[in-house]
Protein backbone atom coordinates (compact mmCIF):
# COMPACT_ATOMS: atom_id res chain seq x y z
CA UNK A 1 0.00 0.00 0.00
CA UNK A 2 3.22 2.28 0.97
CA UNK A 3 6.41 1.87 -0.17
CA UNK A 4 9.12 3.69 0.69
CA UNK A 5 12.34 3.86 -1.02
CA UNK A 6 15.60 5.00 0.24
CA UNK A 7 14.36 7.74 1.95
CA UNK A 8 16.25 10.95 3.28
CA UNK A 9 15.67 14.46 5.13
CA UNK A 10 18.91 16.53 5.42
CA UNK A 11 16.94 19.66 6.64
CA UNK A 12 18.60 23.13 5.74
CA UNK A 13 21.27 24.05 8.06
CA UNK A 14 21.72 20.65 9.83
CA UNK A 15 24.89 18.23 8.65
CA UNK A 16 23.32 14.94 10.00
CA UNK A 17 20.13 13.88 8.61
CA UNK A 18 17.12 13.68 10.29
CA UNK A 19 16.01 10.48 8.21
CA UNK A 20 18.40 7.96 6.73
CA UNK A 21 17.67 5.85 3.77
CA UNK A 22 14.42 4.29 5.29
CA UNK A 23 12.95 1.58 3.25
CA UNK A 24 9.77 0.24 4.21
CA UNK A 25 6.95 -1.95 2.79
CA UNK A 26 3.64 -0.62 5.11
CA UNK A 27 0.42 -2.58 4.43
CA UNK A 28 -3.26 -2.44 4.31
CA UNK A 29 -4.62 -3.95 7.89
CA UNK A 30 -1.16 -2.66 9.65
CA UNK A 31 -1.93 -1.14 12.58
CA UNK A 32 1.94 0.43 13.12
CA UNK A 33 3.34 2.16 16.14
CA UNK A 34 6.41 4.38 15.80
CA UNK A 35 8.52 4.40 18.39
CA UNK A 36 11.99 6.66 18.92
CA UNK A 37 13.10 9.41 21.81
CA UNK A 38 12.62 12.82 20.99
CA UNK A 39 14.37 13.92 18.03
CA UNK A 40 14.38 10.36 16.59
CA UNK A 41 13.12 11.71 12.92
CA UNK A 42 9.12 10.43 13.97
CA UNK A 43 7.48 13.58 12.94
CA UNK A 44 9.90 14.36 10.13
CA UNK A 45 8.55 10.11 8.76
CA UNK A 46 5.22 11.20 9.32
CA UNK A 47 5.03 15.10 7.24
CA UNK A 48 6.78 12.84 4.65
CA UNK A 49 4.13 10.56 4.09
CA UNK A 50 1.39 12.73 4.00
CA UNK A 51 3.60 14.84 1.84
CA UNK A 52 4.38 17.92 4.40
CA UNK A 53 7.62 17.71 3.99
CA UNK A 54 9.68 16.89 0.79
CA UNK A 55 12.74 14.51 1.26
CA UNK A 56 16.15 15.58 0.19
CA UNK A 57 16.50 11.44 -1.94
CA UNK A 58 14.11 9.16 -2.08
CA UNK A 59 10.20 7.78 -3.15
CA UNK A 60 6.92 7.30 -1.04
CA UNK A 61 4.23 5.63 -3.28
CA UNK A 62 0.86 5.20 -2.39
CA UNK A 63 -0.69 2.57 -4.08
CA UNK A 64 1.14 3.23 -6.99
CA UNK A 65 1.05 7.22 -6.95
CA UNK A 66 4.25 9.26 -5.53
CA UNK A 67 3.80 11.49 -3.24
CA UNK A 68 7.29 12.69 -3.21
CA UNK A 69 7.77 14.58 -6.37
CA UNK A 70 3.76 15.35 -7.10
CA UNK A 71 2.92 18.80 -7.83
CA UNK A 72 0.16 20.30 -5.74
CA UNK A 73 -3.14 19.53 -7.61
CA UNK A 74 -1.81 16.02 -7.41
CA UNK A 75 -0.78 16.12 -3.89
CA UNK A 76 -3.95 17.26 -2.68
CA UNK A 77 -5.76 14.14 -4.47
CA UNK A 78 -3.24 12.08 -2.68
CA UNK A 79 -3.83 14.06 0.65
CA UNK A 80 -7.90 13.15 0.85
CA UNK A 81 -6.66 9.49 0.89
CA UNK A 82 -4.74 9.95 4.27
CA UNK A 83 -6.80 10.93 7.77
CA UNK A 84 -4.07 12.69 9.87
CA UNK A 85 -4.67 13.08 13.88
CA UNK A 86 -2.30 15.22 15.60
CA UNK A 87 -0.86 16.33 19.21
CA UNK A 88 -2.83 19.58 19.48
CA UNK A 89 -5.95 18.32 17.95
CA UNK A 90 -5.72 21.30 14.90
CA UNK A 91 -9.81 21.97 14.98
CA UNK A 92 -10.94 25.60 14.99
CA UNK A 93 -11.97 26.12 18.59
CA UNK A 94 -15.24 28.96 18.24
CA UNK A 95 -16.58 26.86 15.47
CA UNK A 96 -18.37 23.40 16.40
CA UNK A 97 -18.05 19.74 16.21
CA UNK A 98 -20.07 19.31 13.42
CA UNK A 99 -18.65 22.28 11.48
CA UNK A 100 -15.26 20.96 12.43
CA UNK A 101 -16.00 17.84 11.28
CA UNK A 102 -17.13 18.88 7.94
CA UNK A 103 -13.70 20.58 7.20
CA UNK A 104 -12.89 16.91 6.30
CA UNK A 105 -14.87 17.02 3.26
CA UNK A 106 -12.88 20.10 1.86
CA UNK A 107 -10.36 17.85 -0.23
CA UNK A 108 -13.32 16.79 -2.34
CA UNK A 109 -15.33 19.74 -2.58
CA UNK A 110 -15.25 22.47 -5.58
CA UNK A 111 -13.22 25.95 -3.26
CA UNK A 112 -16.34 27.81 -4.20
CA UNK A 113 -18.54 25.30 -1.79
CA UNK A 114 -15.94 25.79 0.71
CA UNK A 115 -16.19 29.38 1.11
CA UNK A 116 -19.71 29.61 0.93
CA UNK A 117 -20.46 26.78 3.65
CA UNK A 118 -22.72 24.84 1.51
CA UNK A 119 -22.82 20.81 2.26
CA UNK A 120 -24.89 18.45 0.92
CA UNK A 121 -27.66 16.58 2.73
CA UNK A 122 -25.36 13.54 2.40
CA UNK A 123 -22.77 15.10 3.37
CA UNK A 124 -24.32 16.21 6.37
CA UNK A 125 -25.60 12.51 7.60
CA UNK A 126 -22.37 11.09 6.61
CA UNK A 127 -20.65 13.72 9.18
CA UNK A 128 -23.39 13.46 11.79
CA UNK A 129 -23.03 9.14 11.64
CA UNK A 130 -19.39 9.64 11.98
CA UNK A 131 -19.87 12.17 15.19
CA UNK A 132 -22.36 9.36 16.29
CA UNK A 133 -19.13 6.45 16.30
CA UNK A 134 -17.03 8.70 18.01
CA UNK A 135 -19.23 9.11 20.69
CA UNK A 136 -20.23 12.70 20.60
CA UNK A 137 -23.87 13.65 19.18
CA UNK A 138 -24.77 14.88 22.43
CA UNK A 139 -22.29 17.79 21.52
CA UNK A 140 -22.72 18.27 17.76
CA UNK A 141 -23.75 22.05 18.03
CA UNK A 142 -21.25 22.46 21.06
CA UNK A 143 -18.50 24.95 20.28
CA UNK A 144 -14.54 22.97 20.34
CA UNK A 145 -13.14 25.46 22.12
CA UNK A 146 -15.58 23.73 25.35
CA UNK A 147 -14.39 20.16 25.33
CA UNK A 148 -11.96 18.15 27.10
CA UNK A 149 -9.04 16.55 25.20
CA UNK A 150 -10.50 13.92 24.89
CA UNK A 151 -13.64 14.56 23.36
CA UNK A 152 -11.42 17.17 21.25
CA UNK A 153 -9.46 14.31 19.90
CA UNK A 154 -12.75 12.49 19.27
CA UNK A 155 -13.60 15.25 16.82
CA UNK A 156 -10.28 15.25 15.45
CA UNK A 157 -10.66 10.98 14.60
CA UNK A 158 -14.56 12.14 13.25
CA UNK A 159 -12.79 15.01 10.75
CA UNK A 160 -10.41 12.62 9.01
CA UNK A 161 -12.75 9.36 9.21
CA UNK A 162 -15.14 12.18 6.99
CA UNK A 163 -12.17 12.28 4.58
CA UNK A 164 -12.96 8.32 3.87
CA UNK A 165 -9.36 7.48 4.15
CA UNK A 166 -7.44 4.41 3.35
CA UNK A 167 -4.69 5.67 5.73
CA UNK A 168 -4.68 6.83 8.81
CA UNK A 169 -1.87 8.86 10.28
CA UNK A 170 -1.30 10.08 14.17
CA UNK A 171 1.15 12.66 15.29
CA UNK A 172 1.38 12.05 19.08
CA UNK A 173 -2.06 12.14 19.08
CA UNK A 174 -2.32 11.25 22.46
CA UNK A 175 0.49 12.95 23.93
CA UNK A 176 -1.41 15.74 25.67
CA UNK A 177 -4.19 13.11 27.29
CA UNK A 178 -3.32 11.69 30.53
CA UNK A 179 -3.29 7.48 30.04
CA UNK A 180 -6.98 6.76 30.94
CA UNK A 181 -8.07 8.90 28.02
CA UNK A 182 -4.85 7.96 25.84
CA UNK A 183 -6.37 4.54 26.03
CA UNK A 184 -10.15 5.07 25.17
CA UNK A 185 -8.53 6.52 22.04
CA UNK A 186 -6.52 4.27 20.83
CA UNK A 187 -9.52 1.72 21.44
CA UNK A 188 -11.62 4.00 19.22
CA UNK A 189 -8.88 4.37 16.29
CA UNK A 190 -8.48 0.45 16.54
CA UNK A 191 -11.58 -0.13 15.74
CA UNK A 192 -12.33 2.21 13.55
CA UNK A 193 -8.92 0.77 12.18
CA UNK A 194 -10.17 -3.02 11.65
CA UNK A 195 -13.61 -2.04 10.76
CA UNK A 196 -12.53 0.40 7.88
CA UNK A 197 -9.57 -1.90 7.10
CA UNK A 198 -7.22 1.31 7.03
CA UNK A 199 -3.79 1.21 7.32
CA UNK A 200 -2.51 3.44 10.28
CA UNK A 201 0.25 5.04 11.62
CA UNK A 202 0.88 6.47 14.47
CA UNK A 203 4.00 8.38 16.61
CA UNK A 204 3.18 7.57 20.25
CA UNK A 205 6.20 7.96 23.43
CA UNK A 206 4.17 5.45 25.55
CA UNK A 207 5.61 1.63 24.83
CA UNK A 208 2.83 0.22 26.56
CA UNK A 209 -0.02 1.83 24.28
CA UNK A 210 2.25 0.57 21.53
CA UNK A 211 2.53 -3.02 22.85
CA UNK A 212 -1.12 -3.28 23.58
CA UNK A 213 -2.26 -1.68 20.31
CA UNK A 214 0.06 -2.25 17.72
CA UNK A 215 0.41 -4.83 14.78
CA UNK A 216 3.77 -3.68 14.28
CA UNK A 217 6.71 -1.42 16.06
CA UNK A 218 8.96 0.16 13.71
CA UNK A 219 11.40 1.76 15.92
CA UNK A 220 13.50 4.99 14.82
CA UNK A 221 17.17 6.26 15.76
CA UNK A 222 19.12 9.15 14.58
CA UNK A 223 16.71 8.60 11.34
CA UNK A 224 17.18 4.89 11.03
CA UNK A 225 15.13 2.48 11.33
CA UNK A 226 16.63 0.04 13.78
CA UNK A 227 13.44 -2.50 14.51
CA UNK A 228 10.79 -3.16 12.47
CA UNK A 229 8.09 -6.09 13.81
CA UNK A 230 6.24 -7.48 16.14
CA UNK A 231 5.52 -5.74 19.58
CA UNK A 232 6.06 -9.08 21.61
CA UNK A 233 9.28 -9.06 20.11
CA UNK A 234 10.18 -5.43 21.18
CA UNK A 235 12.05 -6.63 24.21
CA UNK A 236 14.35 -5.11 27.12
CA UNK A 237 17.02 -4.93 24.55
CA UNK A 238 15.14 -3.27 21.60
CA UNK A 239 13.91 -0.79 24.61
CA UNK A 240 17.43 0.05 25.55
CA UNK A 241 18.47 0.41 21.97
CA UNK A 242 15.60 2.76 21.16
CA UNK A 243 16.09 4.74 24.33
CA UNK A 244 19.47 4.50 25.29
CA UNK A 245 18.14 3.65 28.74
CA UNK A 246 16.51 0.81 30.44
CA UNK A 247 12.64 0.86 30.91
CA UNK A 248 10.69 1.03 33.79
CA UNK A 249 10.01 -2.52 34.62
CA UNK A 250 13.74 -3.42 34.10
CA UNK A 251 14.17 -1.30 37.12
CA UNK A 252 10.86 -2.53 38.65
CA UNK A 253 10.31 -6.04 37.48
CA UNK A 254 7.27 -6.61 35.58
CA UNK A 255 4.89 -6.21 38.61
CA UNK A 256 4.16 -2.38 37.91
N1 LIG B 1 12.18 22.24 10.26
C1 LIG B 1 13.32 21.74 10.74
N2 LIG B 1 14.51 22.34 10.49
C2 LIG B 1 15.67 21.83 10.97
N3 LIG B 1 15.74 20.69 11.70
C3 LIG B 1 14.59 20.06 11.99
C4 LIG B 1 13.32 20.54 11.53
N4 LIG B 1 12.35 19.70 11.96
C5 LIG B 1 12.99 18.73 12.66
N5 LIG B 1 14.32 18.95 12.66
C6 LIG B 1 15.34 18.09 13.31
O1 LIG B 1 15.19 16.77 12.80
C7 LIG B 1 15.35 15.80 13.83
C8 LIG B 1 14.12 14.92 13.91
O2 LIG B 1 13.03 15.73 14.34
P1 LIG B 1 11.54 15.13 14.48
O3 LIG B 1 10.67 16.24 14.91
O4 LIG B 1 11.21 14.40 13.24
O5 LIG B 1 11.76 14.08 15.67
P2 LIG B 1 10.70 13.36 16.61
O6 LIG B 1 11.17 11.95 16.76
O7 LIG B 1 9.32 13.55 16.05
O8 LIG B 1 10.86 14.15 17.99
P3 LIG B 1 9.74 14.44 19.14
O9 LIG B 1 9.41 13.12 19.76
O10 LIG B 1 10.49 15.35 20.08
O11 LIG B 1 8.57 15.11 18.47
C9 LIG B 1 15.66 16.59 15.11
O12 LIG B 1 17.04 16.64 15.29
C10 LIG B 1 15.12 17.96 14.81
O13 LIG B 1 15.83 18.95 15.52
Amino acid sequence: MIEINNLSVLYEGNTVESLSDVNLSLQKGDFICVLGKSGAGKSTFIRCINGLQKPTSGEIHLNGKTITNAGENQLRKIRREMGMIFQHFNLIPRLSVLQNVLTGTFGYRPSFKNLVGWFSAEEMAFAKSVIAEVGLSEMMDRRVEQLSGGQKQRVGIARAMVQKPCVLLGDEPVASLDPGTSNRIFTLLKEMHERLGLLTIINVHDIDLAKRYATRIIALKDGKVIYDGLPKDFTEAEYQETYESQSQEYYFGSEI
